[in-house]
This record gives C-alpha cells, sequence and structure tokens, in this order.
C-alpha cells in the first residue's frame, strides 16, 4: 500500500462503505455536495476518491472507470488491500424496456453478461453474479420511503457501449426481462462473493435504447441526484 491505481497509505483513509460511479466527476460533484468532512484519497490516473460524512456516517466515493476491466482493478484493490466491505455502484443505464422512463431508478438482482471475466472460473458452470439481498431489501424499503420510480430485476453488463448484438438477441434479453444495460456490475457481484464483502448497483436510466431517448453527458455528471441519496441513505457503516 498504496497500490498501483490507489493513493491511499491506509485503509483507514477509506471508508467501509465506497459508492462508485463510472465516472470521476460524478464522484466529486457528490462529495461536494453530499458529504462533509471531505478528505480526497485518491487521484492517480484522475480516479477521483474521496472520503467525508454523510449524516455523521462515514462514507467513501470514486470513480471506477468504465467497462469491466477498469472497473475490476479498483473493485478488486479496494476489497483485497484496503478492507472494504461494501461497494455499491451508482451508474447510469440504458433502459431496455420501452415503459422504463429516463431519470427512473434501476436495481439490479442479478447481473448477466458477455465479459470473458468468468472464463474458466467455473468449469461448464454459468455462474450467475448476484448483489447482497439485505442491500436489496434496504433499497427497496427507502426508495418507497422517498417516493422514487424504482424498478427491481436483471441487467447486461455488456463490454461494448456500441455493441453490435444481433437484433434477434437484444430482443430475447428484453423479452427475458432484463431492465437495462450498463458495463460494470457484472464484475463488481462476481468480485464481492470472491473476497466475501456486500455489493448492490444501482442506476439511473440516462437513455432508453428501444425509444432512442436520452440525457446529455452534463446530466449524467451530476443531474441523477436520486440515485446518489438513495445509495447515501442505505450506504452501511
Ligand atoms: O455512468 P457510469 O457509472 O459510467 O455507467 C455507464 O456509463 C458508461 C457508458 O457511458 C459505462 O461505464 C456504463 O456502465
Ligand atoms: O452502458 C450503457 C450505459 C448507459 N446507457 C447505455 O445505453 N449503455
Amino acid at each position: 500500500m498504496p497500490t498501483p491505481h490507489i493513493d491511499a497509505s491506509h485503509p483507514d483513509q477509506i471508508a467501509k462503505t465506497v459508492l462508485m460511479p463510472g465516472d470521476p466527476l460524478r464522484a466529486k460533484y457528490i462529495a461536494e455536495n453530499f458529504l462533509e468532512n471531505v478528505e480526497q484519497f485518491n487521484e492517480t490516473r484522475g480516479m477521483l476518491g474521496f472520503t467525508g460524512t454523510y449524516k455523521d456516517k462515514q462514507v467513501s466515493v470514486m470513480g471506477s472507470g468504465m467497462g469491466i476491466p477498469s472497473a475490476g482493478i479498483y473493485y478488486s484493490e479496494l476489497f483485497d488491500f484496503y478492507d472494504v466491505d461494501c461497494i455499491i455502484r451508482i451508474g447510469s443505464i440504458g433502459a431496455m424496456q420501452e415503459d422504463i422512463n429516463l431519470k427512473d431508478i434501476v436495481v439490479a438482482t442479478a447481473a448477466h453478461t458477455d465479459s470473458n471475466i468468468f472464463n474458466g472460473y467455473f468449469g461448464n458452470t454459468r455462474f450467475a453474479p448476484t448483489p447482497d439481498f439485505d442491500l436489496i431489501f434496504d433499497a427497496k424499503q427507502k426508495s418507497d420511503e422517498l417516493g422514487l420510480t424504482t424498478h427491481f430485476g436483471t441487467v447486461k453488463s455488456s463490454d461494448e457501449f456500441y455493441g453490435n448484438e444481433e437484433e434477434i438477441y437484444f430482443d430475447r434479453l428484453r423479452h427475458f426481462g432484463v431492465l437495462g444495460a450498463e458495463m460494470e456490475t457484472a464484475a463488481l457481484y462476481l468480485l464481492a462473493q470472491k473476497f466475501k464483502k456486500r455489493s448492490l448497483g444501482i442506476y439511473t436510466v440516462s437513455d432508453n435504447i428501444v425509444t432512442q431517448e436520452a440525457d446529455p453527458a452534463k446530466e449524467r455528471e451530476t443531474g441523477y441526484t436520486q440515485m446518489m441519496e438513495l445509495a447515501l441513505e442505505i450506504a452501511p457503516q
């Protein structure tokens, strides 16, 4: 310690729960607008990380970068070297169902993936990466309390943003009820299960892949405050 990708010299500099958007500037926005007593613990590779307090609870927030290869590095180092107990991903997601609107919240009860990260892990078994049940439960309760429109179901963690998935497979995923596409959660759930830690993916719908509606980049950086509040409220100490 520090690790190749994180500056913090001691685990105490990072809270037991880390909220992780892909975008480091979304992390900075949360630190500046929701946290008190903020200290920055990382700027290596511009992957900004901060620790502060939210309603007297210590919490960290840090970018993960986009895609499983980038995010997997940070998830592994935080779980394995910095004693982090829980990572809550707070992402943007492209809805795959027509009736899911921009700004709705999605919580991933499992994450399918086309990534190669599972190759060799479990032989012929198709592993189902899943989050912590209590965190799903807490997200449901808090979301109802806050009056949010939240969809609970599965997501696809894709290796490609500009994917060329054949229509038949995209439609089949939709038919099987997949709520949306993003790019990191399958790795988060896999690594949390590997290191015996807790994880959850919460997203704001930034675009609808079926209807082609989409939010601009600035909105994806700073606009998703309901998701930020929901994650901060349920973050375990
Ligand atoms: O908004 P974030 O958290 O980065 O998440 C989504 O946005 C990025 C693509 O624009 C990918 O990282 C995807 O998972
Ligand atoms: O991976 C992603 C994230 C947001 N929106 C998408 O369409 N895909």
